[in-house]
């Protein structure tokens, strides 16, 4: 396992110089991080995939990291950014199959973030990428609402090891063996994307699910069921799986959905989320460049990124 250090050569675009500060494009305001650095958001990239051949998927995301970085680069800064300062560590590398070495790496890193009360924007990786998240935060917060949008409910159960299908099977392990509460939404599940046995596991954890439909018929009924939930519970972890959105704009998943969100849905989503200020960890997973038409799901995902970088935090 190794860690590559920040990238300068990655964070390059358009440069409006004749405009001022208010040509100002992220590559422009990004800087590295150092633990000394006063900054609020802390970009993390983790460059797996295991878990994802270990599920029987189609590999690539670990080249995703990257990728969202290119496509953020030439976004306009929308906000003050003397008081929502970004940087970037750089990423950890799961290679030779070490995902659980890499994981004890990312846990140090990650919970290095949360306790500097700066914000980790981590960019998977397969969704294995959420177990070391989760049990980085799970060392600062005593109970934790765990928010997945994604075509997935991603419990199934390690058979034996860890993959990116099992990720919320062993956080309800976790919760179990340490007297926490497993407080589990899944929203934009699909049908279709799910067996039989995983609703019933779902059921047995007690965990709640929006299905994709449920969206497509009414977004603001579902904005509304989602404000009253939040409200109950304090520190949010909002994981991002890019297969929650149709093919037709996320062609670049190992698993591509017919019938998934649209951007414009998951944007609305995430908004109201961060609008609680309880989201205190946030990562987005599961693209894969191997399959992206044009830089579409790049793009996307970077986007989306966006609007948690845009946030003050
Ligand atoms: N992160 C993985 N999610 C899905 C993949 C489904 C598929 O490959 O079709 C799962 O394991 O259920
Ligand atoms: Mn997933
Ligand atoms: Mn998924």
């Amino acid at each position: 396992m190794i860690i590559k250090k920040f990238d300068s050569s990655i964070w390059t675009g358009r440069l409006d110089e004749e405009d001022g500060l208010g040509g100002l494009r992220l590559h422009q305001i990004i800087t590295e991080y150092t633990a000394e650095l006063a900054c609020s958001k802390v970009l993390v990239g983790f460059e797996s995939d295991e878990g994802v051949a270990r599920n029987k998927g189609r590999v690539g995301a670990k080249n995703a990291p990257n990728e969202i970085r290119k496509a953020l680069a030439n976004l306009p800064v929308h906000f003050d950014h003397e008081k929502t300062k970004v940087s970037d560590y750089g990423n950890i590398v799961c290679d030779d199959k070490m995902l659980e070495m890499a994981r004890e790496k990312q846990i140090e890193i990650v919970s290095k973030i949360i306790e500097n009360n700066q914000l980790p924007i981590v960019l998977g990786g397969g969704h294995e990428t959420a177990l070391g998240n989760f049990l980085a935060l799970a060392k600062h917060a005593p109970s934790i609402t765990i928010i997945n949008i994604d075509a997935h409910f991603d419990l199934r159960k390690p058979n034996p090891i860890s993959t990116s299908g099992t990720p919320f099977y062993e956080m309800h392990d976790y919760c179990k063996s340490n007297n926490m509460p497993f407080q589990y939404l899944v929203i934009g599940l699909q049908e279709n994307g799910n067996t039989q046995a995983l609703f019933n596991r779902a059921d047995e954890f007690g965990t709640q699910y929006i299905m994709a439909d449920e969206i497509h018929a009414n977004l603001n009924q579902v904005l509304d069921q989602l404000k009253q939930f939040i409200a109950q519970n304090d520190t949010i972890y909002l994981s991002l799986d890019m297969d929650v959105f149709d093919g037709a704009f996320a062609p670049g998943v190992s698993a591509p959905s017919i019938n998934g969100l649209t951007p414009f849905q998951v944007k609305y989503l995430i908004k109201l989320l961060l609008n609680s200020g309880k989201v205190k960890l946030f990562d987005v997973v599961e693209l894969n460049p191997t399959y992206d038409i044009d830089q579409r799901t790049a793009k996307l995902a970077a986007q989306m990124v966006n609007e948690i970088i845009k946030y003050l935090y």
